[in-house]
C-alpha cells in the first residue's frame, strides 16, 4: 500500500489543533517538523476535500499552508529509518530501532520498526502511557492493548511481566507491524489481531486494559472495554486533550470506571481509571 503525506506549515498552537482535527478525519500518524507537522494516511483513504475543509476552517489564524505527496511503502521505510531517533522515557525505558546501538544498561529496551504505524514513543500520548504503565503492576496479568499501533505498549506490558497480551488495531498494516515488532522483541506472548471493538466478543476478562486511541473512539467503545474488566482492575486511556478529560470521566462513570490519576504533556493526557463494584 502507498501512503499520502500531508505536509502542514503552521505555528505550534495551531498545529496541535490541526492534528486533532485531522485525527477526526482518519489520520493517525503524525510527525513534527521545524515549521509544523506531517500527517499520513493510506492512499485509498485520502480525501483532498476533507483536508481542504479542515484547513479552510483555520485559514485566518496565523500562517497556514499545506501540500501533499504520495509516498510508496518502500520509500516510507527509507524515510523513517533516516529520521527515527532513539529516545529514553522516564529515565527507565529505551525505545530504538534495530539498527541503533544498544543503550547503556537500562531497565527496559524496546526495539521498534515503526513503518507506517503510530507509536515510536515520540508522541506525547505514547510516552505518557508508558510512564503510567511503569506505575501499574503487570506481573502475571492478562493485558489488552486496544489501538496497538506499532505494538509498543503491548511490548512494554510484556517486558513488565504480563502473562499474555492481546494487541488489537483496525489498520491491517499496523497489525502486521505490531506482530513484527513483537517478534523482534522476543515477545511470544503477544497476539496481534485485526479489528475494532467487535473482535473482543467472547473474550475472557483482562486484568489490565491499555487504550491510546482518540477521544471519539474511547467515548464510543468504552462500554465494551469496561465490560471486560473485573472489579479493581485498571484501564489506562490516552489520545485526547486535557479539555476532553471531563468528558472521558463522565463516560467512564457510566461504566463504573473510577478516575485515579492523570499525566499530561503539551496538553495531551494519559489517565488511569479502575473498575469499581
Ligand atoms: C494514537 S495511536 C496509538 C498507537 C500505540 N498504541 C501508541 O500508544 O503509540 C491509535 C491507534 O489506534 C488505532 N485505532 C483507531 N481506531 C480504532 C478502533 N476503533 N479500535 C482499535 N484501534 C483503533 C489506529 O489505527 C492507531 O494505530
Amino acid at each position: 500500500m502507498d501512503f499520502v503525506e500531508v505536509r502542514v506549515l503552521a505555528p505550534r498552537e495551531l498545529a496541535d489543533i490541526l492534528v486533532a482535527e485531522l485525527a477526526e478525519v482518519g489520520y493517525d500518524t503524525f510527525e513534527d517538523h521545524d515549521e509544523g507537522f506531517c500527517a499520513y494516511i493510506g492512499e485509498g483513504d485520502f480525501n483532498p476535500d476533507a483536508v481542504a475543509e479542515v484547513m479552510a476552517r483555520y485559514s485566518g489564524i496565523g500562517t497556514l499552508d499545506y501540500s501533499h505527496r504520495i509516498i510508496t511503502r518502500q520509500n516510507w521505510n527509507a524515510e523513517w529509518e533516516k529520521n527515527f531517533q532513539p529516545l529514553i522515557i522516564a529515565d527507565r525505558v529505551s525505545v530504538r530501532a534495530p539498527f541503533h546501538p544498544k543503550p547503556e544498561p537500562i531497565e527496559y529496551d524496546i526495539v521498534i520498526m515503526p513503518r507506517m504505524s503510530f507509536g515510536t514513543g515520540h508522541h506525547e500520548t505514547t510516552a505518557l502511557m508508558i510512564e503510567n504503565q511503569l506505575g501499574v503492576d503487570h506481573a502475571g496479568k492478562r493485558v489488552l492493548d486496544m489501538g496497538c499501533g506499532t505494538g509498543i505498549l503491548a511490548i512494554m506490558a510484556a517486558q513488565l511481566g504480563a502473562r499474555e497480551v492481546l494487541a488489537v488495531d483496525v489498520e491491517p498494516w499496523t497489525v502486521e507491524n505490531a506482530a513484527d515488532n513483537a517478534a523482534e522483541n522476543h515477545c511470544a506472548n503477544i497476539e496481534c489481531r485485526l479489528g475494532g471493538v467487535e473482535v473482543l466478543a467472547g473474550e475472557a476478562p483482562f486484568d489490565l486494559i491499555l487504550a491510546n486511541i482518540n477521544r471519539n473512539v474511547l467515548l464510543e467503545d468504552m462500554y465494551a472495554y469496561a465490560a471486560l474488566l473485573p472489579t479493581g482492575a485498571p484501564i489506562l486511556f490516552s489520545g485526547f486533550y486535557q479539555e476532553d478529560l471531563a468528558l472521558i470521566e463522565e463516560e467512564a462513570k457510566k461504566h463504573k470506571l473510577a478516575f485515579q490519576s492523570h499525566l499530561t504533556k503539551n496538553n495531551w493526557v494519559s489517565a488511569v481509571f479502575t473498575k469499581v463494584a
